[in-house]
């Protein structure tokens, strides 16, 4: 609450009376209140809560006094007179209360204040008082008029110049009192003003992101911080505290590099009073350092000094991402070209490096696609491995072949890197980043570091340290495959004298040429390298069989033997020797094999010039002779050496000849006639089967056609057929055209083939036997039981006759197991639709068992091995005559 002591109580005061007394300290309280609320300016709401204690609290008192005075002066003027006073207190407070709305509210204080201390002074202290002292006396017993009389003359005197005291003090106190009392609100306003603007201030300054401060510096050189907020403890590491006296401990933390200018910075502010504007950094010895910015006003004070206003900002992370900037800048432009995009793949930036490279300027590419450099050399399965990849793991890298813009086509190494929103979550690409290099020379460096350090330099051929690569590459490819392979070592013979006789140059070109000479008789799988001087070592690679090195090794031979043109010679004759080993019968590693081959070399040489030899003797020889068949059995050929001869088919219910198998004969002039089995085997090897089984077909089917013509009953011919031909030859064409020229029935000619024949051939067997069907001649399987095939599996083939091996046929009737299995497939065959003949029938117990199990036909020498045309016609002949 608010309270001026305008009248302090006093003892003066008192009349004597405790109740009235208590009642009148409390009246004079109200006074006070009264008083204060002038001071303060109270709002009106707050004077009527007053007025109304005042006018309350007055009533209940006058009522109190009046019940006293009229016990004492029942009817007395003083009395009435009294009462009269109370009345005219109240209305004059009423009336005074009912101007407040109209009036200025101090002044309608100040007269309800005078007018309460007139009444203090000339009712209490007078008449008030006056009465008290008529109702004491009276209780003491003294007559009510004479109590009068002295209770006039004791007011007379003394009281009276008290009232008149107190009036004038109140007249000349009361106005200052109150000007002070009001003095002081408005001081206290303005102080409360300017606190709340200082808290509001500092609440402002405490959310700046820095340091805001006040900074004084003052002539004589000391300076001090008046203010800083929070921040200034995590920049400078000090309280506001320390440094608002003295601010040398912010002048330590600044950077011993920067200080200089950092105090120039206030010096130049502070003379110019231009605003002080400073970058500079602060070092502590256990922080990197940290950048500032800071950014004051300069006030010139009364005593001289200069007081800045401002703030400094941590510029750290900005002078970072300024140096980043500038790096990322500089990188952008180096040696490499780079390449920006938008994530639709357009093109927003290139530097410098993508023009010299490419050929088009920055205005010539953005906006379009990387597209326009692509060279066509790439197919659409590289973009897309290459789009997966930067999908998958947001980068790629590799080789690219692409288009300048003069349309040469370069290699470049090409690093793609997708960029990604700041946002994890969204996983969204806003860009690619593209950078590429020429490498056009390092392609070119490469090519040649590796030609120098894989190919000799003459010969362009492969050298020592790349066979060895290759060899041991192969060497794990064969193995895991079950294949083999061979090394050749060569030797030329007589290239010294070649060396020597016409120089080293001569000797070069020498070396050149047998190198083509050499790549040229090798398949593209196969390796020719040089070794050195005039060693050459030929890597063949999966060979079916030994003696292929050998044909190779003898291809070569005579391949250098013949005369080679130099520059300086025409007719210059060298030849060759080579040892063969073969993996993996001679070694499983580089050294085992090129050991042996060098050891075979050193045998083949021993032999004479112009030899090969294998690394094993025995290999060597059978290498050669199966080699000198093949020559001599592709001379037979020629020279029509080939004989077809006949064992009968005999039908085992009538016992007559129901057909023949035609079987090929070599009748060589020296040795005499040569099985088969020595010279089909070969053949296959070779290929010379295919033109075999076509003259087989040709003179079968001419035969069977002149047998017909003589008059001899109808025969079915069964002719083999090798799987090279079906595999290579066009059977069904060959069927068709050796029909129509010999004009042999189709029906009456069957074609053997066996089961491995058919397995080899699956993907288009079916289709084959078809149209061989449809072509109206007879199938049958050869050697069945000793293949792999089911009767299930052979069911869906288009067969008429199923030959059971002789294998099974040989032990009848001693082994038990050959005649279930031979009963079994007799049966089975005749379930599934087929015809069944045995083969290779010695015995009548044979055949016994053969007619016993229903057999239908057999071949074999209990009538007749295979015989001449004319021998087969007599048996025919003589059948007939039975
Ligand atoms: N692709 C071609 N293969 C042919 C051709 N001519 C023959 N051959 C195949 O050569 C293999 C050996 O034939 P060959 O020496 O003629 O032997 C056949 C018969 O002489 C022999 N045979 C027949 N009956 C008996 C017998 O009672 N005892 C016995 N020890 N041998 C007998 O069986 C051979 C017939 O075999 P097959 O062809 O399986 O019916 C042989 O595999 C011929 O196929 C040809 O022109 N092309």
């Amino acid at each position: 609450m608010y309270s001026v002591e305008v009248f302090p109580w006093n003892k003066n005061f008192e009349v004597g009376v405790p109740l009235i007394d208590a009642q009148h300290q409390k009246l004079v309280e109200l006074l006070n209140v009264l008083a204060g609320h002038l001071a303060y300016q109270s709002d009106v709401p707050t004077l009527n809560n007053v007025f109304n204690d005042l006018a309350e609290y007055a009533i209940y008192h006058f009522q109190a006094e009046e019940r006293i005075w009229h016990a004492f002066f029942p009817e007395d003027p003083w009395e009435t007179k009294h009462k009269e006073d109370h009345r005219r207190f109240l209305a004059t407070v009423n009336r005074i209360m009912g101007g407040k709305t109209s009036r200025p509210l101090d002044q309608l204080i100040e007269e309800i204040l005078t007018f309460l201390t007139q009444w203090l002074a000339f009712h209490i202290l007078d008449t008030d008082m006056r009465m008290a002292k008529v109702v004491l006396a009276v209780q003491s017993g003294v007559p009510l008029n004479q109590a009068k009389k002295q209770a006039d003359q004791e007011m007379s005197g003394a009281m009276k110049v008290l009232i008149e005291t107190m009036l004038s003090m109140f007249d000349a106190l009361s106005s200052r009192t109150m000007q002070l009392a009001k003095e002081v609100v408005e001081r206290q306003k303005a102080e409360q003003a300017s606190q709340d603007a200082l808290d509001r201030l500092q609440k402002i300054a405490s959310q700046v992101p820095g340091l805001v401060f006040q900074f004084q510096r003052f002539p004589d050189g000391r300076s001090c911080i008046p203010y800083a907020n929070e921040a200034i403890r995590t920049i400078y590491r000090v309280s506001p505290e320390e440094v608002s006296e003295d601010a040398t401990k912010i002048l330590a933390a600044v950077h011993p590099d920067d200080l200089d200018a950092f105090k120039t910075s206030f010096k130049v502010s502070a003379q110019n009073l231009t605003p002080w504007r400073q970058e500079y950094r602060l070092k502590f010895d256990d922080a990197p350092v940290c950048w500032l910015f800071g950014n004051a006003l300069p006030q010139r004070q009364a005593d001289g000094s200069v007081l800045w206003h401002g703030f400094i900002t941590d510029i750290t992370k900005q002078k970072q991402d300024e140096v980043d900037l500038r790096i990322a800048a500089t990188a952008f432009e180096l040696q490499d070209a780079m390449l920006v995009t938008d994530a639709n793949n357009v093109i927003l930036k290139v530097n410098q490096a993508f023009t010299r490279i490419t050929g088009y300027s920055a205005e010539e590419v953005l906006g379009k696609t990387p597209n326009l450099l692509s060279s066509g050399l790439h197919d659409k399965a590289f973009y897309t491995a290459m789009w997966d990849s930067i999908n998958r793991t947001d980068a790629w890298q590799g080789e690219i072949w692409n288009r300048r813009k003069n349309g040469e086509v370069f290699p470049e190494w090409l690093i793609i890197t997708a960029v990604k929103a700041a946002d994890e979550k969204t996983e969204q690409i806003h860009h690619y980043v593209a950078s590429f290099s020429d490498i056009t020379s390092r392609k070119a460096a490469e090519e040649e570091i590796k030609q120098l350090a894989f190919y000799d330099p003459l010969t362009q051929l492969p050298n020592r340290r790349l066979l060895q690569e290759r060899l041991k590459h192969s060497i794990d490819i064969e193995r895991r495959d079950g294949k083999r392979l061979a090394l050749l070592m060569l030797d030329l013979d007589r290239f010294k004298a070649v060396n020597d006789s016409l120089g080293h140059l001569a000797g070069d070109e020498l070396l050149q040429q047998v190198a083509a000479r050499i790549t040229a008789r090798l398949r593209d799988v196969d390796m020719v390298a040089r070794l050195g001087g005039d060693e050459f070592v030929v890597l063949l690679e999966d060979i079916a069989h030994p003696e292929d090195a050998a044909r190779v090794a003898e291809e070569i031979i005579f391949a250098l033997s013949k005369s080679f043109q130099l520059t300086q010679s025409n007719d210059v004759q060298i030849g060759v020797s080579i040892g063969i080993s073969l993996y993996p019968e001679h070694g499983a590693s580089y050294e085992e094999l090129t050991d042996h081959a060098d050891a075979a070399l050193y045998q083949a040489k021993d032999q004479g010039r112009g030899c090969y030899a294998y690394f094993s003797e025995d290999q060597t020889i059978a290498a050669r002779e199966r080699i000198a068949l093949e020559t001599r059995l592709r001379r037979a050929i020629e020279q029509q050496e080939l004989r077809v001869f006949y064992q009968p088919q005999v039908d085992i219910a009538s016992g007559r000849i129901v057909g023949a198998e035609a079987l090929v004969r070599w009748q060589d002039p020296a040795e005499g006639l040569i099985p088969p089995l020595r010279f089909i085997p070969i053949a296959e090897e070779t290929g010379l089967i295919l033109d075999i089984g076509k003259w087989v077909l040709r003179e079968t089917c001419r035969q069977g056609r002149r047998w017909l013509d003589e008059g001899l009953p109808p025969l079915t011919l069964a002719v083999n057929v090798s799987p090279q031909q079906f595999r290579r030859g066009n059977i069904s064409a060959l069927v068709e055209a050796v029909l129509n020229e010999t004009g042999f029935p189709a029906e009456h000619l069957e074609l053997e083939m066996t089961e491995s024949g058919l397995l080899e051939n699956q993907s288009n067997v079916m289709e084959l036997l078809n149209k061989l069907r449809y072509q109206g001649v007879r199938l049958a399987i050869d050697d069945f039981g000793t293949g792999f095939s089911s009767l299930a599996y052979l069911k869906h083939f288009p067969l008429d006759v199923l030959k059971i091996d002789k294998s099974f046929i040989d032990d009848i009737p001693h082994l038990q197991d050959d005649m279930e299995i031979a009963a079994t497939i007799i049966a089975m065959g005749h379930i599934l639709g087929f015809k069944v003949l045995a083969e290779g029938v010695e015995t009548p117990e044979q055949l016994a068992f053969l007619r016993e199990k229903n057999c239908d036909s057999y071949q074999g020498y209990i009538l007749s091995p295979p015989v001449p045309a004319e021998a087969f016609a007599l048996l025919l002949r003589e059948q007939g005559i039975n």
